[in-house]
């Protein structure tokens, strides 16, 4: 297996120009595919989560253009849903932004479909997703366990009407439901069943939608009104964001061993709550300023916060790698649903953090880090999952250095994040 050695690294500074959201690239790449219209889009993401949502456009008759760069993309869009009459098996990978969009979007359209996945997706539940849709009498079956990937879909016309979702474990459920509910023939209530998680990705939902033409009432995020019948319409141009989750790793990295580091790409302004990271190191003890168009870090004593991080599951793994290097304990809370993404993240965390010296309390959702006098040389494994490489990267920023199993996982979202990472080194 490849593994990756960084060594100590005793200053970081500079500026990082950070690749395009992942969240809003696959949003962007969907409903630009089915508005009225043409979108250019720019600082698209090129990652293995984008790629599996352009191949699965291209197999469902999307026209677009790619730039060599991969970063500018040219969507034709369909004007309406998808329709393609043979049975067609669109592969996913792990990527939870294509699969579950496409389930509610596919489902409400003429096709015959497979949605398949790498091992990981098999276990990553989708039951509460595919209840919701089943509510509006889509046909949809499991093709290996219940409530899990892969899934077959006998799409069609669908009505709309109440659909009751249970938001306790992933708001990519909702937001699937949100994106196809102004496609389908009528009006549709949307209501959530007990507390919803990761809120601030619907907020990205609702944007996204609003710029392409479609508004949505909220109900205080207990409830989601949207008239039906309608068609996205494609607002021309559309500039991603920089990922905010990625911006976490160079921002911690300042707070940690700065000089500063400068993200651009994203502001005060960004629609990712994952921005509110930044608000975490202040916590710390970070010194941060906000800009329109860069968020900026300075190093500063850090000291350990116990905070609920539901809100920022993403980004909130790289608090539990900051804690390393802070002050007494740290606590995240409220991220039971760590456990249910690219690995078991709480137990993966847990473990990995231990090798190299802190003390840790898994709880069943949470995770208080007690870092070590002295941090060791460990080799980490990832698990396929890139945030803990990257995570673990901060790592290096102690006077023992780190290995990294697998640091080619990044691909997942970033691919070129080990070269950017070792550039800040001063
Ligand atoms: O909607 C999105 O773009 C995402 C929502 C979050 O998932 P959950 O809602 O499952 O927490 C996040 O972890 C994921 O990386 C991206
Ligand atoms: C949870 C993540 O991915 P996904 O979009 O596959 O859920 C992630 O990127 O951390």
């Amino acid at each position: 297996m490849k593994t990756l050695t960084l060594n100590p690294i005793s200053k970081v500074a500079g500026e990082v120009h950070l690749p395009g959201s992942k969240s809003i690239s696959n949003r962007v790449l969907l409903l630009a595919a089915l508005a009225q219209g043409n979108t250019q889009i720019t600082n698209l993401l090129d990652s293995d989560d984008v790629r599996y949502m352009l191949n699965a456009l291209t197999a469902l008759g999307v026209d677009y253009h790619l730039s060599e760069c991969r970063t500018k993309c040219d969507v034709s869009g369909l004007g309406g849903l998808f329709k393609r009459a043979e049975a067609t098996t669109l592969f996913l990978g792990n990527a939870g932004t294509a699969m579950r969009p496409l389930t509610a979007a596919l489902a409400a359209s003429e096709v015959n479909i497979t949605l398949t996945g790498e091992p990981r997706m098999y276990e990553r539940p989708i039951a509460h997703l595919v209840d919701a849709l089943r509510q509006v009498q889509a046909d949809i079956s499991y093709l290996e366990t219940n409530g899990f990937p892969p899934l077959h879909i006998k799409g069609k016309l669908l009505n709309g009407g109440q659909i009751n979702i249970d938001g306790s474990i992933s708001s990519q459920f909702l937001t699937a439901v949100l994106m196809v509910a102004p496609l389908l023939t009528g009006d549709s209530t949307i209501s959530i069943i007990g507390e919803l998680v990761s809120k601030p990705y619907i907020d990205i939902t609702l944007a996204l939608m609003q710029r392409f033409g479609v508004t949505v009432e909220n109900q205080d995020y207990k409830a989601f009104i949207i008239k039906g019948g309608q068609c996205y319409q494609s607002p021309g141009h559309w500039l991603v964001e920089g990922d905010a989750s990625s911006a976490s790793y160079f921002l911690a990295a300042a707070a940690i061993k700065g000089g500063s580091i400068k993200v651009t790409g994203i502001g005060k302004h960004a629609v990712q709550g994952d921005i509110y990271f930044a608000d975490a190191l202040e916590a710390m003890g970070a010194d941060v300023e906000w800009a329109d168009d860069h968020i900026k870090v300075t190093r500063n004593r850090l000291v350990g916060i116990d905070r609920d991080y539901n809100a920022i599951p993403d980004a909130a793994m790289t608090i539990a790698t900051t804690a390393l290097f802070a002050e007494g304990p740290t606590v995240i809370r409220n991220v039971f649903n760590w456990r249910v993404k690219e690995t078991d993240r709480l137990h993966a965390m847990a473990t990995e953090l231990r090798k190299v010296g802190a003390t840790v309390e898994e709880g069943q959702d949470y995770i208080k880090i007690t870092p070590p006098v002295k941090l060791k040389h460990a080799s980490i494994a990832t698990y396929n999952d890139h945030r803990m490489a990257m995570c673990f990267s901060l790592v290096a920023l102690g006077d023992a250095g780190i290995t990294i199993e697998d640091p080619d996982c990044t691909a997942k979202t970033f691919p070129n994040y080990f070269s950017l990472f070792q550039q800040l080194a001063c």
